[in-house]
């Protein structure tokens, strides 16, 4: 969907609202794409306020969001844990997700997956009756032949990401490059979650099954809360 000036508003009033969950003295997981940064922006508000919080960034982009906002930026491995993450979502259906727009799923996954809690936020568009969406698969250029043959025997159709102002394909803060994978409607996403997780030189994939603890979806002047 194009990002219309109602689907910003939307994402704004998400990611705003998802930070009034942020409180003094937590680690919070700092999601990646627009919505998410509606977020941070808040979390940076906040901070300019009097709030002291660290960030967990998901992304080179989020870290460098982060940065700008004065929000002081730890990894994982030097916090005993994760309060509450934000983050955004490609698609979203009976609370399960597709992640990874933004090839940061990997990352996203292992902060959002941490925390104890862990807040969506997105705009109406990423709301679907079931997840249909292409799935992203973090892989190991060199794994490449040997996961997109391993992809088709699953039955999907993988396709090489690439950028429009790039020669050669996108290349993750891992190092990795993307295969995002057609599989048409998921009746089973655990079953797929699954069945891509076991695939050698897969690093990780982006369907988020189980994960979300809140969905907040903006709209042009409210926000709907769904808890799961
Ligand atoms: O998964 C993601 C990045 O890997 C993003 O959260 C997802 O692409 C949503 O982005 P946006 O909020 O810009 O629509």
């Amino acid at each position: 969907m194009k990002n219309t000036g109602g689907s910003r508003k939307a994402k704004r009033r998400a990611g705003e609202h998802a930070a009034t969950a942020v409180e003094d003295g937590m680690v919070v997981g700092l999601g990646t794409g627009s919505t998410a940064a509606h977020a941070i922006r808040a979390i940076g508000d906040k901070i300019r306020d009097g709030l002291d919080v660290e960030g967990v960034p998901t992304s080179f982009q989020s870290r460098q969001l982060a940065i700008e906002e004065e929000i002081p930026v730890v990894d994982l491995d030097e916090v005993p844990g994760v309060d509450l993450a934000i983050d955004g979502a490609d698609q979203i259906a009976d609370g399960q997700l597709i992640k990874g727009g933004g090839g940061a799923h990997a990352r996203e996954k292992v902060v959002d997956a941490t925390a104890d809690r862990f807040l969506v936020v997105a705009d109406p568009s990423k709301r679907a009756e079931t997840l249909d969406s292409p799935v992203p698969v973090e892989t190991l250029p060199a794994a490449r032949p040997v996961v997109e043959r391993e992809i088709r025997e699953l039955g999907g159709e993988p396709s090489l990401r690439s950028a429009e102002r790039k020669d050669g394909p996108v290349v993750t803060d891992n190092g990795n490059v993307v295969l995002d994978c057609e599989f048409g409607p998921i009746e089973t996403p655990d079953t797929l979650a699954e069945q891509l997780s076991t695939l050698p030189g897969v690093v990780e994939h982006g369907l988020f099954v189980d994960l979300a603890d809140e969905i907040h979806v903006g709209t042009a002047d409210d926000v709907t809360v769904e808890r799961l």
